[in-house]
């Protein structure tokens, strides 16, 4: 494997994804006041990025259904992007409706996580979101874009990278200013994920790419690392390392923010986050969810 070593950013770019990625998998019932109070939480750490609910099928995500009254009720504070993720016109004209002002479409590297996810193969979802982002490019909307199971798939193992970087091109020349690539299932290596993003940045630029690490097998922090040589500078990450998806059985959390902010200010990367006021947040949430904190850093601060 060729791999180009690249100098360590400054600064690096964190996309909180508790509120929506860790809570969607929740099956206790989640008040709008305690998930209003974790974005804001988050907001008041120094978070500049929040993805805060989705526009989904309340049928398929119930979790999320109460999304729009977050948006109404959460602080706006300025310089702070409150995202939702949007996987069809319908969703995104709600989102409008909602005040939201940046969304993002998903799409999958793989076809049978694709129709589990979101009843469609991958060209059709594709295509949806054609409609989507004319819409958003007539309003003004800044239109993220992930790509599912980048480094190993539920129900077919193994992702050939070229297929995740096609499904990601797609997506880039469809007009999402950033595309992040999800390692759903938590399976991918840090050599792996160099190999990944040296393909994808055969076709998109390096600084329009994010990575999204689950960390089922314990190996987000290692790949964010990986990545970070690649010269990837954004990452989505969940307080207290919530989450897990609805669409990939096992799999655990995204890395909790709390590890890799904490591995960040180790190497001297600014990224304008507290880091107790974001483990404070942490705390909160899993107070709420009556269930133990996933974030290691979270642990030992509370056991020092
Ligand atoms: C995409 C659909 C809607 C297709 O679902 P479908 O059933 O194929 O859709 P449909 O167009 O046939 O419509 C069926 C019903 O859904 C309604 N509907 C249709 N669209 C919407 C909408 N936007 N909002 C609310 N309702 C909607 C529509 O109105 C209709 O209602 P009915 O007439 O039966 O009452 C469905 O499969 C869905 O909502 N899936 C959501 C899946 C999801 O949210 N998964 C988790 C997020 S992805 C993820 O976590 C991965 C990521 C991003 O974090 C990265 C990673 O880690 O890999």
């Amino acid at each position: 494997m060729k791999t180009t070593a690249i100098a360590l950013p400054q600064h690096v770019r964190l996309v909180e994804v508790g509120p929506r990625d860790g809570l969607q998998n929740e099956k206790q019932p989640i008040s709008v006041a305690d998930k209003v109070r974790l974005v804001d939480d988050l907001s008041a750490a120094g978070l500049e990025y929040v993805e805060v609910g989705s526009f989904v099928s309340p049928k398929w995500v119930p979790q999320m259904a109460g999304s729009a009254e977050v948006f109404e009720r959460i602080q706006h504070k300025p310089g702070v992007t409150y995202a939702a993720l949007t996987p069809n016109l319908q969703g995104f004209e709600a989102a409008m409706l909602a005040g939201v002002k940046e969304v993002a479409v998903f799409a999958a590297a793989s076809e049978a996580f694709s129709q589990k996810n979101i009843n469609c193969s991958i060209a059709e979802s594709l295509q949806r979101f054609v409609p989507l982002m004319d819409a958003a490019r007539e309003q003004g909307i800044r239109v993220r874009g992930y790509v599912s199971c980048v480094l190993g798939c539920p129900y077919e193992g193994e992702v050939p990278a070229q297929q995740v970087a096609a499904v990601a091109r797609e997506l880039f020349e469809m007009g999402c200013y950033e595309i992040s690539l999800g390692d759903t299932i938590g399976t991918g290596t840090a050599g792996k994920t160099r190999a990944l993003f040296e393909t994808v940045g055969r076709n998109i630029p390096r600084d329009k790419l994010a990575g999204h690490f689950h960390d089922t097998y314990g190996q987000a922090l290692a790949n964010i690392y990986a990545s970070l040589l690649e010269g990837i500078h954004v990452f989505d990450s969940s307080v207290a390392g919530l989450g897990g998806c609805p669409y990939a059985k096992g799999a655990s959390g995204n890395v909790a923010s709390e590890d890799v902010l904490y591995l960040l200010d180790g190497l001297g990367i600014h990224t304008g986050i507290e880091l107790e006021a974001l483990i404070q947040a942490g705390e909160r949430i899993c107070q709420v969810l009556g269930r133990d904190n996933g974030s290691r850093v979270a642990r030992a601060w509370r056991s020092a």
